[in-house]
This record gives C-alpha cells, sequence and structure tokens, in this order.
C-alpha cells in the first residue's frame, strides 16, 4: 500500500481527538476512498461515492460531518434547543444502529470539558413512540441524527423540531434510498431541509440511482468512483454451484457441516422461507442431521427491531461456527468483519443487491468467499450476465455428503406432523413463485421453465400447491420429478385428509376436556372429574409405587429444564429464542408476514 495513503498525508487538518480515535481503531492507513473523499466533504464540496463494499465508506462520511460540526462549533453556532446539524439516512434499522455505533466510537475520545456531541437514532421500534424519540431530542440535544426515512419523517414532522440548522445530509445505501420504495419518502424529507447544506451520496452500486441521483438537490457534486474496473473487492472470491433444485438445502446443509468458517450468512428471498427453514433445521440439530456446534440464528424484516438488533448483537458476539439465516433486511452496509462466508441460495431479484449480499464478507482486505446456489439449465446464464456486470463468477462442484438418503422423507414427515408447517410450507413455495417472478433478469429466470417440482421437494412437500397464474407453465416445466395426477410428486398419494383430521381430532380432543375441566368450579368435583380422567387415559388405577415413580421423574425432568433455562439465559442464543417468542404473538396478533401470501391444496 502506497505511503500516500497514511493518515499524515491527508489533504485536510483532522482534530487531534479524531485521530486519536483512528490510532485507537488501529487504522495505520486511510483507504483509497476515505483519502479521496474526506477532504472534499470535509472542505464544503457535494460528493457523490462510488466504491466498492466494505472499502471504508461510513468513516469516509463519519469524520467529515465530525469536523463540520466542530468548525461550526468553534465559530461559536451554537445550537438551540429542537435544533440538530447532521441528519444521516440509511435504508435499515440494523444499518443505521451500525453508523450510530461508529460515530459513537470516535465521540468516545472528544474532550471533555468542550460542548458536548451527540447522536440520536431514529428507528421504528416496538418500544419507543416518536412522541418518546422528540422528548429524548429536546433533552438531550443531539447534533447528528441517523436512521430510517420512515421515522425520520415522522420525527421531522413534530412541530418542536426545527430543521432550520440542519448543514449536512448523507444517505447511505444511496442507490437504495432513492429507489422505488423509499423515493417519497427521502424527498419528503429532503424538502423539509434547508437548501442550503452539504450532501453527500454513498454506495457500491450508486450508479444504478441514475437520473434520482439529481432529486437530492446536490449543488456542484464531485463524483468519486474507486475500483472502476471491479465491482467487487479483490479479497473477495464469488463461486457459483450449479445444483439440482430440489437438492438446494441438502447442498447448503452439506457447506454448512462441513465448511470450516467463522460466521456464515445465509441469504433466502422472503421472510416466511426464513422462518421455515429455521425451524426445520432446529427439528434436525435436534436429531444430530446439522452438527451440534453450528450456532444458527434468523434475522428478516418481520421480526420486531428489539429482537433483530439482539440477533444481530448475538450473531456478531459468537465466534465460530455462527450461521445468520437471513433475507435481503441484511444485504446492504451491516458489516461484521468475520463474516468469512455467505452463501446465497437464490440469487437476488435485483443484480446489485448480489454485490451486496457478496459484500458481508471480504471486507477491508480480509479473505472471503461467497457461493450462489444456481438451478440447472438457463439459470446458468446468471454467470455470463454477471460478468457484463464486472463480476466474475467462478465455478465450484459440490458433493452432498454425510446426511441420511431418505432427507426428502425426513423433511416430508417433519412438516405432516403438524398442519401449521404444512400451510407455512405452501405459502413459502407461493411467495417464493411471487418473488422469483421480480427478477430483474426476466429472460434469465423465467416463470415458463421453473422447476416448480423441484421447488415442492425443497420445501418438503409432496403436491404441488394450486397457483393459478402458473397453471399454464406447468406443461412446460423443467421439472426433473414427475408430476402425478392431482400434482402429486409421490405415488400412491397420501390421504391427508386422514392423516391432518386424525391429529385434529385429538387435538380437539384435548381442548374440549380442557374447557369442560375449566368449567367446573366444584373443587370435589373437579377432583373426582380429574381422577376419572387420568383413569380413563391411562384405563387404570396407579398403584402407590408407579405414582412415586412418576413423582420423582417429574422432579427429575423440572430440574433439567431449570438447568436448560440457565443454559439459555447465559448463553448467546437467548436472543434467538426471543426472536420465537415474538414470532408466535406476532402469528397471535395476526400481524405476521404469513397473511399477505395465499396458497393452497384445494381438498384441505
Ligand atoms: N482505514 C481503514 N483501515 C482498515 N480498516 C478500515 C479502515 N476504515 C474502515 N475500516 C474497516 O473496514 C470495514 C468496512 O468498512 P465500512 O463498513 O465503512 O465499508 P463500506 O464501504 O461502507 O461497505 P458497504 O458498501 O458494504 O456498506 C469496517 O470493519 C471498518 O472498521
Amino acid at each position: 500500500m502506497t505511503e500516500s495513503l497514511l493518515w499524515n498525508n491527508l489533504k485536510y487538518e483532522l482534530q487531534p481527538w479524531i485521530r486519536t480515535a483512528i490510532d485507537v481503531m488501529g487504522f495505520e492507513r486511510m483507504t483509497p476512498v476515505q483519502a479521496s473523499t474526506i477532504p472534499m466533504l470535509a472542505g464544503n464540496k457535494d460528493v457523490v461515492v462510488d466504491s466498492v463494499t466494505g472499502s471504508g465508506k461510513t468513516i469516509a462520511f463519519v469524520i467529515p460531518v465530525l469536523e463540520k460540526i466542530i468548525s461550526e462549533q468553534a465559530n461559536n453556532v451554537k445550537f438551540k434547543k429542537g435544533h440538530f446539524h447532521t441528519l444521516i439516512i440509511a435504508p435499515t434499522r440494523e444499518l443505521s444502529k451500525q453508523i450510530q455505533a461508529v460515530i459513537d466510537s470516535f465521540l468516545d475520545h472528544y474532550p471533555e470539558g468542550l460542548y458536548p456531541i451527540r447522536s440520536k437514532l431514529l428507528v421504528g421500534t416496538n418500544t419507543r413512540t416518536v412522541r418518546d424519540d422528540v422528548a429524548q431530542f429536546l433533552d438531550d440535544r443531539p447534533q447528528i441524527l441517523v436512521g430510517t426515512p420512515g421515522r425520520i419523517l415522522d420525527f421531522l414532522g413534530n412541530p418542536t423540531v426545527k430543521t432550520s440548522s440542519c448543514s449536512m445530509v448523507i444517505l447511505d445505501e444511496a442507490d437504495r434510498l432513492l429507489d422505488g420504495s423509499f423515493l417519497g419518502d427521502v424527498e419528503n424529507i429532503l424538502g423539509i431541509l434547508p437548501k442550503q447544506r452539504r450532501t453527500g451520496l454513498f454506495s457500491a452500486t450508486i450508479n444504478s440511482a441514475g437520473e434520482n441521483i439529481f432529486k437530492t438537490g446536490l449543488r456542484n457534486p464531485i463524483k468519486i468512483t474507486v475500483n472502476s474496473k471491479q465491482s467487487a473487492p479483490q479479497s473477495l472470491n464469488i463461486d457459483y454451484a450449479v445444483v439440482k433444485l430440489e437438492k438446494k438445502l441438502e447442498y447448503l446443509l452439506t457447506l454448512l457441516n462441513n465448511y470450516k468458517f467463522k460466521k456464515c450468512i445465509v441469504y433466502f428471498p422472503t421472510c416466511i422461507f426464513v422462518n421455515y427453514i429455521y425451524n426445520f433445521f432446529q427439528h434436525l440439530q435436534k436429531s444430530k442431521v446439522i452438527e451440534s456446534k453450528l450456532s444458527i440464528f434468523s434475522l428478516h424484516g418481520k421480526l420486531q427491531t428489539s429482537s433483530r438488533m439482539k440477533t444481530l448483537d448475538s450473531f456478531t458476539q459468537t465466534f465460530d461456527n455462527a450461521i445468520l439465516l437471513t433475507t435481503d433486511v441484511a444485504a446492504r452496509g451491516i458489516d461484521i468483519p468475520d463474516v468469512d462466508l455467505v452463501i446465497q441460495v437464490d440469487p437476488p431479484t435485483d443484480s446489485d443487491v448480489f454485490l451486496h449480499r457478496c459484500g458481508r464478507t471480504g471486507r477491508a482486505n480480509r479473505i472471503g468467499k461467497a457461493i450462489v446456489f444456481l438451478s440447472e439449465g438457463r439459470e446458468e446464464d446468471f454467470v455470463p450476465f454477471m460478468k457484463v456486470k464486472n463480476v466474475e463468477l467462478q465455478r465450484t462442484d459440490l458433493k452432498i455428503s454425510n446426511l441420511p438418503n431418505n432427507f426428502y422423507d425426513i423433511f416430508k414427515t417433519w412438516v405432516l406432523e403438524d398442519r401449521a408447517r404444512l400451510d407455512l410450507g405452501i405459502k413459502v413455495y407461493v411467495s417464493f413463485i411471487r418473488n422469483y417472478s421480480k427478477h430483474s433478469a426476466g429472460s434469465i429466470f423465467r416463470l415458463q421453465s421453473f422447476d416448480y417440482a423441484g421447488l415442492c421437494k425443497m420445501l418438503g412437500l409432496f403436491r404441488l400447491p394450486r397457483m393459478p397464474e402458473i397453471t399454464k407453465h406447468l406443461n412446460e416445466t423443467t421439472s426433473s420429478s414427475k408430476i402425478y395426477e392431482g400434482g402429486w410428486l409421490i405415488d400412491p398419494p397420501l390421504d391427508l385428509n386422514q392423516i391432518l383430521l386424525r391429529r385434529r381430532e385429538k387435538r380437539k380432543n384435548r381442548l374440549d376436556d380442557l374447557k369442560n375441566l375449566k368449567a367446573i368450579n366444584d373443587k370435589k368435583k373437579l377432583k373426582s372429574e380429574l381422577k376419572k380422567k387420568n383413569m380413563s387415559w391411562s384405563n387404570k388405577t396407579d398403584s402407590k409405587e408407579a405414582k412415586a415413580g412418576r413423582r420423582a421423574k417429574a422432579q427429575l425432568k423440572r430440574k433439567a429444564i431449570e438447568e436448560q433455562l440457565k443454559l439459555a439465559n447465559d448463553s448467546s442464543n437467548e436472543s434467538e429464542e426471543e426472536d420465537w417468542k415474538e414470532l408466535v404473538l406476532q402469528k397471535k396478533r395476526k400481524k405476521g408476514v404469513i397473511t399477505d401470501v395465499q396458497g393452497s391444496f384445494d381438498d384441505l
């Protein structure tokens, strides 16, 4: 690395405490994007920064933000109550929190006795309202606000929050913030900020924002581009494996069981897919199909904020064999240095996101490997498609190993054990196909040639769910599995009504019994009813010895549960359990993911 990247050679004189912070962080040299951006942005230029993932863009805007606040405070510009200096906008809560953490790690070195500089996070949570945020903002008087567009807009809408002193705006992952889903909010935010301000746009795929860049009110911006020939960092190896769709999970498990990694992120296309697979993987881990040393976490946008943050923290703090099953909510910006493996079960619908997902590893010159599974056939065209975008993918050949031969049967049995699992599996199937139809490279990811039966089998399903919109494609499908009459993938078909009814009846009887018992107010009668129930269930009167044996067993069980609870409390998996508690609560409140996709076996 060249001497010109030594911090002393930066064409801008940094505050001594900022230099101290950099030294403590152990960053001997600037990254190229920092060397180019800091003098510009701190020196009053608007910037549009295009630099690969993991190249240090965060510090490239955090330092100028701090420098500007210091210089304005030195000029006796005092911020009145209700005013702030800088607004940093990011597309996800996780990324906003991470940016705030970087700011705060600098502020830890800010000299005591000076007028304090503070930051405030503005993201939607289940515990804090916008009013809470405003109250805290008025009390603490932070100069820097970091958050997601929706929450920021609500916050700025409060009449006690004044925008007239805001002199700097940063859009991190700017192309994402300027795409269809965020653009309206972002334009509204920018519309209520003063026009006389500095604006910085940052991303590894900024060009995708196209003309929308000019909707941000940039004034004579400087474009800073680093590494334009290769769209991915050099320390990142990107592989692809061509596999049968129905076998994807088995390839994934083979990799997870056999590949040596510290931290691995696995991307799935939808939130319910993550739910479903996380649940199944838990089952596989209990049945020892997945190595017990693996710590599995799940993270997606339908979970509560607190749970998402905790899961990310736990994943960050688990140092070996940690696996995060997630969606694109964790595709951009997330910086977890030890991630050394990224697996994409499917390519994302937006090819830019492919780079962002891969870029969670191979950051800051560390070696990283990313692997994407492509289904046999037309999807293989994804490789030349990415080459045109300056992304080279190398072929890797994988073999399924150390998994039971009857993997599909194991999955199927697990699905059949519970009606809710079957329903969820069907919804995963439907949401997968809806998502697939949104691929921007529509000529590669075609519904006409999609392997519908393969997807079913990958999900442990055994009959094609009805989806009117794909019926016309079923004749053309390149499926490797035979589809029998009625959409069955197995022969003979299962009598699902029998299996599910048997389970339903059993559960209903149990619930009826409980309801009847609850309705008995007379204690004596209740006791005798309970005795009767015991008798009818066990069909015998217990001997004294049997009772004592049962009591001892119950005691042992209680003790074991207490131990487990204690372990769980001590362990880093705590948030993962929270995830599931919250999921259950979410489902109860009928707010869950699953309400917006519909699918069914017609006769269930
Ligand atoms: N000068 C430096 N020297 C060494 N490491 C650095 C330097 N600056 C930043 N880093 C580290 O590099 C990693 C990546 O930084 P950062 O998250 O800012 O990347 P990014 O360019 O924003 O990536 P993405 O596009 O994925 O958001 C971080 O762990 C950060 O601490």
